[in-house]
């Protein structure tokens, strides 16, 4: 579980909070998505959860932040490793350097943290089918794609089996295959009882895996709910949110008469679809076509 009281951050450098007043508390099992503008505080608080801010950046930070009941403000990023497993943006800089093969560097963390070896291996094959590597199991890190080396950075964090999952943008370079495959096994975390925190820039996700989702605005949380609340609020592009396009064409057909009234506004494909076959039906039986 992941719960931040009153929580606000400084970096040494900035001049106003990258991060103000959050309190937030996500249980296990919840796969929790955080949005929000550019410069809105979501890789701060992303840093916040896997220990390495204000740690490794330095900062002021004030309230406090606990996952799994340890106070963050006095725990190393170290002491959270097999706890929180944290994927970054940019696969390429999570790669340990140390490993020639796709199946050594899955199994680093592990050894480093002693597990013996049947178990190494019974989870590093796992992962690897899971996520469609098994193939690729004897190249080296260095010589697969951008898409690869993110299902990779992805694997490496699984293995550890940590109760938070920290996912930023984590399927920013995959193409609709890799990130199915992702997002399936966010759903198996799910039910494994893993707390996921993803952030992300594109709402299509969010809205169709997230248990619920955040907004953050200028470091504040602007929102929070489940995302057909959220993420049909009429406020989104004011928090530098771009709606789903299946919720801005619902609301420009509800501002005409030509959504049904207590039919809520969609946030997936299917949800939109299943309403305009509904308000043709009914312009049908009126007469109207
Ligand atoms: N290491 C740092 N030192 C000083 N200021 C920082 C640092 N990292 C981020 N900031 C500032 O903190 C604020 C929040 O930045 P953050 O990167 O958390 O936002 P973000 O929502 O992740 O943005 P983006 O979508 O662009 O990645 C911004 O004003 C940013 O300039």
């Amino acid at each position: 579980m992941i719960e931040f009281r009153n929580f606000s951050l400084t970096y040494p450098t900035g001049s106003r909070p990258a991060l103000r007043e959050i309190d937030l508390v996500v249980p296990r099992g919840q796969i929790c998505a955080v949005v929000g503008a550019e410069g809105a505080g979501k890789t701060t608080l992303a840093g916040v959860i896997s220990g390495v801010v204000p740690h490794m950046t330095g900062g002021d930070p004030t309230g406090s932040a606990r996952v799994g009941g340890r106070l963050l403000a006095k725990t190393q990023p170290s002491e959270l490793v097999g706890e929180v497993g944290l994927v970054m943006q940019n696969p390429f800089n999570q790669l340990s350097g140390a490993r020639f093969s796709l199946r050594e560097e899955l199994a680093f963390g592990l050894e480093n943290l002693g597990v013996n070896r049947a178990e190494m291996i019974r989870r590093v094959e796992a992962v690897m089918a899971d996520l469609g590597l098994t193939a690729l199991a004897s190249l080296s890190p260095y010589e697969i794609s951008g898409g690869q080396q993110q299902l990779l950075a992805i694997g490496s964090a699984l293995v550890m089996r940590p109760a938070v999952m920290v996912l930023d943008e984590p399927t920013s370079q995959l193409d609709a295959v890799g990130a199915g495959l992702v997002f399936d096994t966010l759903e198996t975390l799910r039910a494994r009882g893993v707390t996921v925190v993803l952030f992300e820039h594109r709402l299509e996700r969010p809205a169709r895996y997230a248990d619920r989702v955040l907004v953050l605005g200028e470091g504040r949380i602007v929102a929070d709910g489940p995302p057909t609340d959220v993420l049909t609020d009429p406020r989104l592009a004011e928090w530098g949110v771009a709606p789903l396009r299946y919720t801005t064409a619902a609301r420009r057909a509800a501002e005409r008469g030509l959504w049904e009234a207590d039919r809520p506004l969609p946030v997936t494909l299917e949800a939109a679809a299943d309403g305009f076959a509904a308000a043709l039906k009914s312009a049908r039986t009126a007469g109207g076509l």
